[in-house]
């Protein structure tokens, strides 16, 4: 089969990695992305050799200011893709949907829409078959990829969760979002998060979340109430069997967030992406029917995989494990 010719809308945090990533695939092709403004990123794309779209005719003016030179508008990126990536802000991919319907386009739409908006929301090695042949799929939010990753690993041993989510107030490339001195409870409970897990696998879950002042990574703190014994040990084992997921030792240096991104910059991962999610070993503990362990989530790349993914089952080109290896493989992703 042809590659399959993918178009980004919405080329931020998300959007630029996703489109890198279609880059690296075999079977996919990049066709262009949009930019609402002719900024560094819109050049930079064009360095690239990335045809670059305007999002709407309205934004049109601010290009032609510039004497940068766009390839057409959105519409004309759908008239030339199979499916279009949308990773503009929260709720707008929603308002978008009605476009790629009129122009007869699958679409992958990110966690900040809301479960509505497509026929499954999806985590690759949780539920791709879900996704075979839809032509509107839902990756969650970094977050509920994070839990959904280590959780559905687990899930046969799982009675009741209850876990607690420290998210970043703000991705390190944003100087518009707080707080910088203060936590920021999510005062009722659950948070989404537990909720958006469901969408995804049936387990009985319950989060909570705070807003701290980092940029870096989310933390999570998760408590498992077991339905059946299992040890420590076990549980270690069963991660390092998981895929996109990696443990992580106190022991060998990785005391925060902060050496988790300089592994990621070790590897020379691009924009220090650590897709996987990142588990402290040393965490993982059982006392009584209870499991606990804290695991820490990029949030500016664990998606990206699962976007990829998501095309994939989407057009049927592979089936899950051969399509989670491909991916992994070429992004480098460790395991
Ligand atoms: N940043 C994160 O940590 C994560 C974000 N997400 C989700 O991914 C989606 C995108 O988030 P980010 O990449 O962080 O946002 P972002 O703000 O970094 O990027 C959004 C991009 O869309 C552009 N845009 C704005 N209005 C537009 C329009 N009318 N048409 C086309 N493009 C437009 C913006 O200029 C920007 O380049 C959201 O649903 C978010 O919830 C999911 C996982 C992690
Ligand atoms: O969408 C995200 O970032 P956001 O805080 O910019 O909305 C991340 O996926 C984290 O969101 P979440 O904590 O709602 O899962």
């Amino acid at each position: 089969m042809a590659r399959v010719k993918v178009g980004i809308n919405g080329y931020g945090t998300i959007g630029k990695r996703v489109a890198y990533a279609v880059t690296k695939q075999d079977d996919m092709k990049l066709i262009g992305v949009t930019k609402t403004k002719p900024d560094f990123e819109a050049y930079r794309a064009r360095e690239l050799g990335i045809p670059v779209y305007a999002a709407s005719e309205e934004f049109l003016p601010r290009f032609e200011k510039a004497g940068f030179e766009v390839a057409g508008t959105l519409e004309d990126l759908l008239n030339e893709v199979d499916v279009i990536v949308d990773a503009t802000p929260g709720g707008m991919g929603a308002k978008n949907k009605a476009l790629y319907e009129k122009a007869g386009v699958k679409a992958v739409f990110q966690g900040g829409e809301k479960a509505s908006v497509a026929d499954v929301s999806f985590v690759a090695q949780a539920n791709y078959e879900k996704a075979l042949g839809k032509d509107y799929v839902r990756v969650v939010s970094c977050n509920t990829t994070g839990l959904t990753r280590t959780l559905s690993a687990i899930q046969e041993y799982i009675d009741y969760v209850y876990a607690v989510m420290i998210r970043r107030a703000a991705d390190p490339n944003d100087t518009k979002r707080g707080p910088i001195n203060a936590i920021t409870p999510s005062v009722t409970v659950p948070s989404h998060h537990g909720p958006d897990v469901q969408t995804v696998i049936p387990i009985n879950i319950e989060t909570s979340a705070f807003v701290v002042p980092t940029t870096l990574m989310h933390v999570h703190s998760v408590m498992v109430e077991l339905k059946k014994p299992v040890e420590a040990k076990d549980v270690v084992n069963i991660f390092e069997n998981t895929t996109r997921v990696l443990l992580f030792e106190k022991e060998k240096g990785f005391e925060s967030t902060a050496q988790l991104i300089e592994f990621a910059r070790d590897l020379h991962r691009e924009w220090n992406n650590l897709y996987e999610i990142a588990v402290w070993k040393e965490s993982i503990s059982v006392r009584g029917n209870r499991l606990f362990y804290i695991q820490a989530v990029h949030q500016e790349s664990d998606v990206v995989p699962e976007n990829i993914d998501a095309i994939r089952a989407m057009f049927e080109l592979a089936d899950k494990w051969e399509s989670i290896k491909k991916t992994n493989r070429s992004l480098g992703i460790l395991k």
